[in-house]
């Protein structure tokens, strides 16, 4: 079949990562690692600085290897075979920046097995995709960082891939960038691709993914749907008087996260507590809104890995 850029073939299976760890010296960057990364599934590996994102997807893609645990691929430890299929997005860049667009992914097509007139076509229309087509003539080194990382993002789409390993494929993409990525990851994972990336951007990933796996310190803190783990989280409520809403701190059982003027955001630590809250503001005047708040993901990221 011919690789428009278009994806329709299916290919399903998952990626297991059991009690993978691997140590640099004392430092243990990954600590027996376990979460699958399904078949069809987006799953977003987040975590803060230093938290072994990197390390863990490399061993993922055999670019480092463990000091202990083991990677499966559809329910067998991976070979480099497997890996050959993976599209891989690595930290560090790759791109040569004196060579044109069009003829690096090309070349970088045909690597992954594609032929020259596959490649071509496939390169033209993911640059159509991600609005890139007027620069397909241009080195590399001519193109915004922005640009270069959605050169980069294709070097990893191309060939129908089986699985995407992406550390931090959205960085530095502008709103339009990131829905026509988010929209062109859709379609492999609709053929049943697992995709895995790592991210900062607590609000994108959110948004895009189905899953979601936190790392701290070299572990996994959590790992579930967005749901799954605000379920998990503390429930927030918003608390607006008519009049000052200070007394709130001294409320048994409640922790005033923060109180300005008459609006108070609260935390209801003790099962009980919102009734004598309310009867107490009640009593000192009226109560304009009591409500649940939906706990952002920055909350519950912030929860998990504190
Ligand atoms: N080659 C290496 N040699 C020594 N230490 C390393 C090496 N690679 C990673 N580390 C250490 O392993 C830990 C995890 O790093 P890693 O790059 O995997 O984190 P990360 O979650 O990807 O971070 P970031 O979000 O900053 O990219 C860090 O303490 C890092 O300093």
């Amino acid at each position: 079949m011919r690789d428009t850029g278009r994806v329709r073939d299916r290919a399903t299976a998952d990626i297991e990562l059991r009690r993978l760890s691997r140590t640099f010296g004392e430092v243990r960057a990954v600590d027996e690692v376990s979460f699958t990364v399904s078949a069809g599934r987006l799953t977003g590996f987040v975590g803060g600085n230093g938290a072994g994102k990197t390390t863990t997807m490399r061993m993922v893609m055999g670019v480092l290897s463990p000091t202990g645990g083991d990677v499966l691929w559809d329910g067998r430890p991976i070979t480099a075979a497997d890996r050959r299929r993976f599209g891989y997005m690595p930290e560090e860049r790759g791109l040569y920046p004196k060579q044109p667009v069009l003829d690096q992914l090309v070349y970088l097509g045909r690597l992954r097995g594609l032929g020259a007139a596959s490649a071509k076509a496939s390169v033209t229309t993911h640059l159509e995709r991600l609005g890139l087509a007027d620069r397909a003539r241009d080195h590399v080194e001519k193109l915004s960082l922005g640009n270069q990382q959605r050169v980069q993002v294709i070097a990893a789409l191309m060939g129908r891939p089986r699985a995407l390993v992406l550390d931090e494929p959205f960085s530095g993409l502008d709103p339009a960038a990131v829905d026509d990525m988010a929209e062109l990851l859709r379609e492999h994972t609709s053929r049943g691709v697992p995709v895995l990336f790592s991210s900062h951007q607590l609000d994108l990933v959110e948004r895009l993914c189905e899953r979601l796996v936190v790392l701290a310190r070299g572990r996994v803190v959590a790992d579930g749907t967005p749901e799954d783990l605000r379920s998990r989280s503390v429930t927030r409520h918003s608390l607006v008087l008519s009049g000052d809403a200070g007394w709130v701190r001294g409320v048994p059982g409640i922790h005033a996260v923060d109180v300005e003027g008459s609006r108070a955001l609260l935390e209801v630590v003790e099962h009980g507590a919102e009734r004598r809250l309310l009867e107490e503001a009640l009593r000192r005047g009226e109560v304009h809104e009591f409500s649940r708040q939906r706990p952002s993901l920055a909350q519950i990221y912030r929860e998990v890995t504190a």
